[in-house]
């Protein structure tokens, strides 16, 4: 038995969250219902471009993993085009010599990292494998429409207690408790947490096998930027853009064209000079609830809706056009220095976490020198590099473009995910990003959450935390 489908639904954000959200919705409630989503800033958030000497390059989320299906599917369905992220070959810098080396050649890549690290990298990929298989649970618990209420249920549901552990557990604990050497975590696992994360491997155990499965082959980027994928579904799910800063929600008993009294939320939002507001039947929350980030406040909730102070760590991107200064990291000049990417160790002196070529969002094979100035480069540090820093690091160059972030929470396990159902109708994406960040996690985040509004909206309990999903599902077949 379906209710009537709600008349007006709220979204809160329009990057890769919000805007599969509105997809999601959309597919679950049909046609009639209208969805608006308040943006105030650019459609695509964190995934976003700058421009380098009249190129575009993605400066916020870039990659994508082969088996983000949410993302694949989308890219799929708006008709886009993906390239390849290009390899090139990747060294490990230690503020002193390159610690490893990667070489052109298979078979003596395979020598040098069993002559360094013993059989660990295998064992490695063989961890980050494990967790994946299970992590690709969740699009069969959501192809078969089943909904979670927490981002803990979610992720027990996947693979029971221990992988729900792995959120309260740092990486370093985790691994060493598993036999990786030091040598290995310190030389390899530190400097991928670096450039992914900006953090050490005291980042939980989940965000960091996230963060190792960049070391498989085939990541992609959509062609012309990451970012189209969320005016594609924006588009594809007829939704209304509305140019704004939310400021407050309230909920509020309002009469109804038919006549009825009904519980409803009036979202409050600044657009340009004038502040406006709207009533909605359901809010869905896609933005990090705090005040840096979103300065949203819950006015007049019984009970009151917590207060959130999740931190978010501070990265600066920073894409540069010149010809790298290769004997800050070796002792060879640079037409005989071949990294294409260089990571750093965790070394409190060194001011940057990575430096590696880029290619444009419309280039499709290995990047190529723009012009006779060199490559564009693309640096993550922790704070805004200096003049000086930059002609550290390049013996010439012409053009820098950075570009600040509050990029992704501040890891610290145990983690306790905020709530997804705030109150009733009212729903938050972003708790999501406290198990790990990425763009496949918040369309993940938006699809459950669609589900979810969609399953309490019509009082189908049974479709909303089911335990033993994994099985139930197995015998289905
Ligand atoms: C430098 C960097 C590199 C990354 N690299 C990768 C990567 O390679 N691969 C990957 O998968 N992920 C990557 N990520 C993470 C990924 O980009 C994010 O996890 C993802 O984009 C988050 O999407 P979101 O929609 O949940 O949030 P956001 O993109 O932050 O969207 C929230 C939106 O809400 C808007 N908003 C906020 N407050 C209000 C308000 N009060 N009223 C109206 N609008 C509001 C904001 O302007 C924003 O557009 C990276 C992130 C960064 C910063
Ligand atoms: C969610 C799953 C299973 C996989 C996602 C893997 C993935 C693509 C994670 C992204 C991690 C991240 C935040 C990377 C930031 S930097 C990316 C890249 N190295 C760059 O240079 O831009």
């Amino acid at each position: 038995e379906l209710r009537a489908p709600p008349e007006k639904i709220a979204i809160i954000g329009a990057g890769i969250g919000g805007t599969s959200a509105a997809y999601y919705l959309r597919q679950k409630f049909g046609k009639d219902v209208k969805i608006d989503v308040f943006e105030r800033g650019e459609v695509g958030g964190r995934l976003a471009t700058v421009t380098v000497r009249g190129q575009e390059y993605e400066a916020g989320g870039s990659v994508i993993h082969p088996l983000n299906l949410h993302m694949k599917r989308f890219v799929k369905d708006l008709g886009l085009s993906t390239v390849q992220s290009s390899g090139g070959l990747l060294g490990v810098y230690n503020g002193e010599t390159l610690v490893f080396e990667e070489s052109s050649w298979f078979i003596m890549n395979m020598i040098k990292l069993i002559w360094h690290y013993g059989f660990q990298s295998l064992r490695m990929h063989m961890w980050v494998e494990d967790i994946l298989d299970k992590f690709m649970r969740i699009y069969r618990y959501q192809s078969h429409d089943y909904a979670f209420s927490s981002v803990e249920r979610l992720l027990h549901s996947l693979g029971g207690d221990e992988f729900l552990g792995m959120l309260n557990r740092t990486l370093l604990e985790t691994l060493q408790k598993a036999g990786f050497s030091e040598k290995f975590l310190d030389e390899i696992v530190a400097p991928v947490m670096r450039v992914n994360y900006g953090q050490s491997m005291n980042i939980n155990g989940f965000v960091g096998a996230v963060s190792m499965s960049c070391a498989d082959s085939g990541l992609w980027a959509v062609q012309g930027g990451n970012k189209l994928v969320c005016s594609g579904l924006l588009r594809a799910s007829r939704s209304n853009l509305i140019a704004g800063s939310v400021l407050y929600i309230e909920e509020k008993t309002r009469t109804k064209h038919t006549g009825n009294p009904a519980k409803m939320y009036e979202v409050i939002y600044q657009s340009g000079p004038e502040t406006r507001s709207d009533f909605y039947d359901i809010v869905l929350v896609a933005t990090p609830l705090n005040r840096k980030m979103s300065n949203i406040t819950f006015l007049n909730f019984d009970p009151p809706i917590e207060e959130f102070h999740q931190y978010y760590q501070h990265i600066v991107t920073t894409l540069i056009k010149g010809q790298l200064n290769s004997t800050l990291f070796s002792s060879r000049a640079l037409d005989k220095f071949d990294l294409s990417t260089i990571l750093t160790t965790d070394n409190s002196d060194l001011f940057i976490n990575s430096i590696g070529i880029v290619s444009s969002v419309t280039e499709n094979d290995s990047p190529q020198p723009l012009g006779d100035r060199g490559y564009v480069w693309k640096i993550f540090s922790q704070e805004i590099l200096t003049k000086e820093q930059i002609l550290k690091l390049f013996l010439s160059y012409d053009y820098a473009v950075k570009q600040p972030w509050l990029a992704y929470p501040h890891y610290r396990p145990p983690e306790k995910c905020p709530s997804i159902i705030l109150h009733d109708r009212l729903y938050y994406l972003n708790g999501i990003e406290c198990a790990a960040s990425a763009m496949e996690m918040s369309a993940i985040a938006a699809h459950n959450a669609a589900l979810l509004a969609y399953h309490r909206w019509n009082g189908h309990t049974d479709m909303i935390d089911q335990e033993d999903l994994y099985e139930k599902l197995k015998t289905e077949l």
